[in-house]
């Protein structure tokens, strides 16, 4: 499938058959689907499965954050299920990252992209306070990336406002996704680090990860599109 569209779309639904109502509008070249810890829980790989069948590439975000043996084992078994992205927390440290890692050597080219989140969308500097941590977001981000890096992942989940500076010091082979995209027209909700569609294109972001904004839209289908035009003013 030649699929070169940055959108990932967050299916966060508490009823399949919503989240597939959703989905049997949108075209598998034109977007990819994360499926995350709710819809995950409620429905497990099956509806995975679904979505693989209906040629959508899939990014399981359960963010596995556990002992190394355990994360190289989970993180396995989501490359067994075929998709095409799975990812672990960083603060899960090096150790924890190179087993996953070194789980995913016998997949070779069908491999699942593996990337490590640093600083959740979710969190501002108070948040991170309140962790003993004393660094800025974008310092913490910056520095997680560098344990990220050095365990060979192929990048990180971090918030568009990091992706200029991620890119410089780690290249632009190091993939960054993004979620916390909010247009102009989407509300906040309990994003902190947020950008707009364009903004984060232009940032440097290799994939944006858009659930509400779209989702919880009266129209979703017009909301994506609005955020194709928003991406790509010529189409
Ligand atoms: O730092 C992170 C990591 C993951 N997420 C997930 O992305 C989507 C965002 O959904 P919105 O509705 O567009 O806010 C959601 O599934 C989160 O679990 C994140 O937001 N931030």
């Amino acid at each position: 499938m030649n699929n070169t569209s940055p959108i990932v779309v967050a299916l966060d639904f508490e009823q399949k058959s919503a989240a597939l109502n959703l989905v049997s509008q949108l075209d598998p070249a034109l977007c990819r689907l994360k499926v995350g810890k709710e819809m995950f829980t409620h429905f497990g790989p099956d509806f995975v499965k679904e979505l693989q069948q209906r040629k959508f590439d899939v990014f399981l975000d359960l963010k596995f954050h556990d002992i190394p043996n355990t994360v190289a084992k989970a993180v396995k078994a989501s490359a067994d299920l075929g998709v095409w992205m799975v990812n672990v927390h960083a603060c899960g440290g090096s150790r924890m990252m190179i087993a996953a890692r070194e789980a995913l050597e016998s997949f070779g080219k069908e491999k699942p992209l593996l990337i490590a989140v640093t600083v959740l969308t979710s969190m501002e500097q108070s948040d991170l306070v309140e962790l003993g941590i004393n660094l800025t977001p974008q310092q913490q981000v910056l520095r997680l990336a560098g344990l990220v890096d050095q365990s060979g992942l192929d990048g990180v989940v971090c918030s568009a406002q990091e992706a200029v500076e991620l890119k410089q010091q780690f290249g632009k082979e190091f993939c960054l996704v993004t979620p916390g995209i909010r247009p102009a027209f989407a509300t906040a909700d309990d994003q902190k680090r947020v950008m707009t569609p364009a903004d984060a294109l232009q940032a440097g972001v290799d994939y944006m990860v858009i659930g509400r904004p779209i989702t919880k839209a009266a129209d979703p289908l017009s909301a994506l599109q609005q955020i194709y035009r928003e991406i790509y003013p010529a189409h």
